[in-house]
């Protein structure tokens, strides 16, 4: 399974074509909105959150509530578009246009992709970078994700996200079962699960907004239900972790990722570290702990797989940084409109959705099937297997 996305941040809309899907799948607009709903909530959001209410279209590959085996095409519409109509339209502008008007930028932001897209692609109007580079595609990366949600509720795989911390602020671990991490994450405003943690967090996005700053922090996904044997050991390419490490830092400003207790393995002998294997005839195989976090060599262990990723703070503030303007080669102050001061709450969403999409392509990979029944039969089967091995 495969997807592409498309789209400018302030152009028309956000487009994403899924190949790939079995036919025979349940899938509503519903299904999709819920999520894109939950991306666009959290404290610490700017303005743009308000002007738009991301809803997607199935505009293909769907026909009376069920997949049909061929392309699935998702379109979000922007709302803002109306105000961009002609700075981001496809038709040539007359070049007595002002660069006022076309909203040209030849300022780059630090820690954007402005500079270096320039460099790369020849551009002198460094909007024509940031228009894509923007973190408004993950719109469209969150409605492919809760596609692959869908196939994986349907084949008994379970999948949830919170905030464990912001702005230094980390919060209380706490053993609950995914059913209450969703719940209680949802109802959260900073999708925290320890409410002292959670006000806290509140507050440090307070004062870096109050102070022209911005916070970053650390979510965490967890996955229940994964048979074992998923993804291989036999080559660097399909090692599954791999390929979920590469999609967790692929996300608008992540810069790390771990699995299970992560980089505190550094820290401990390896007796403390590697989870003990035990069988019993209602589990089958199990792991005692599950330090490694639902992998080993690149496969599924069959316990929860536990990955986080961390988000640098928005590169966008309102206290500016120094940078030099392309066109003067001369130093200014970076000044903004608008900008979210912390995502970190929707990045978890997002990050959510990357998980989800490596594990439903892996299954989908691993069990090939045109037809959902049949996929169905195949995960149950591999299941009964592995049980008894
Ligand atoms: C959900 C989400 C919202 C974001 N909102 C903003 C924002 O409002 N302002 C900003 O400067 N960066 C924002 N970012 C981060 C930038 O898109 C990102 O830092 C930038 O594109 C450079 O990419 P890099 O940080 O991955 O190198 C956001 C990221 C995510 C995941
Ligand atoms: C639009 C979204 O996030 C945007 C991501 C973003 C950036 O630079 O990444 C900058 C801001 O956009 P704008 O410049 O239009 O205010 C955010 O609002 C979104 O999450 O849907």
């Amino acid at each position: 399974m495969r997807y592409l996305t498309a789209g400018e941040s302030h152009g028309p809309q956000l487009t994403t074509i899924i190949e790939g899907l079995p036919a025979g799948m349940s899938l509503l607009e519903e299904d999709i909105n819920t999520d894109l709903a939950r991306r666009q909530k959290g404290h610490g959001r700017g303005r743009r959150m308000q002007i738009e209410k991301d809803m997607a279209f199935i505009a293909s590959g769907v026909r009376h509530g069920l997949t049909l085996g061929s392309p699935v095409a998702l379109v979000v519409e922007n709302n803002d578009w109306k105000h961009w109509t002609k700075i981001m339209g496809s038709e040539p502008i007359s070049a007595e246009e002002t660069d006022d008007v076309k909203r040209k930028i030849t300022r780059p932001r630090p820690g954007h992709a402005d500079l270096n897209g320039g460099i790369k692609y020849g551009h002198r109007d460094l909007r024509n970078v940031l228009e894509r580079s923007s973190a408004r595609e993950t719109t469209v990366r969150v409605a492919a994700g809760a596609v692959a949600k869908k196939l994986l509720a349907l084949l008994g795989v379970q999948i949830a996200s919170h905030v464990i911390e912001i702005g230094g602020i980390q919060a209380e671990r706490q053993t609950l079962s995914i059913t209450e991490v969703k719940d209680k994450s949802e109802a959260s405003p900073v999708r925290c699960l320890d409410e002292n943690a959670e006000k806290k967090m509140m507050d440090a996005i307070d004062s870096a907004k109050a102070n022209g700053d911005s916070i970053g922090g650390i979510v965490e996904v967890i996955v229940e239900g994964m048979p074992a044997g998923v993804g291989s050991y036999v080559h660097y390419d399909r090692k599954l972790d791999a390929k979920i490490a590469a999609a967790i830092v692929s996300i608008n400003a992540f810069k790390g990722v771990e699995f299970g207790i992560g980089f505190e393995a550094a820290h401990r002998p390896g007796s403390e570290v590697h989870d003990e294997i035990a069988w019993d005839k209602d589990r089958g195989y199990y792991r005692k702990s599950n330090n490694l976090g639902g992998f080993e060599g690149g496969m599924t262990t069959g316990m929860p797989i536990i990955v986080r990723g961390v988000m640098k703070p928005i590169p966008t503030l309102y206290k500016p940084l120094q940078s030099v303007d392309i066109e003067s080669k001369e130093p200014f102050s970076a000044s903004i409109e608008r900008s979210d001061s912390c995502a970190v709450p929707a990045a978890a969403v997002v990050a959510e959705a990357a998980v989800a999409w490596e594990i439903a392509s892996a299954l989908l990979d691993q069990f090939t099937s045109d037809r959902m029944d049949a996929l169905i039969q195949a995960i149950e089967s591999q299941r009964a297997y592995a049980k008894d091995f």
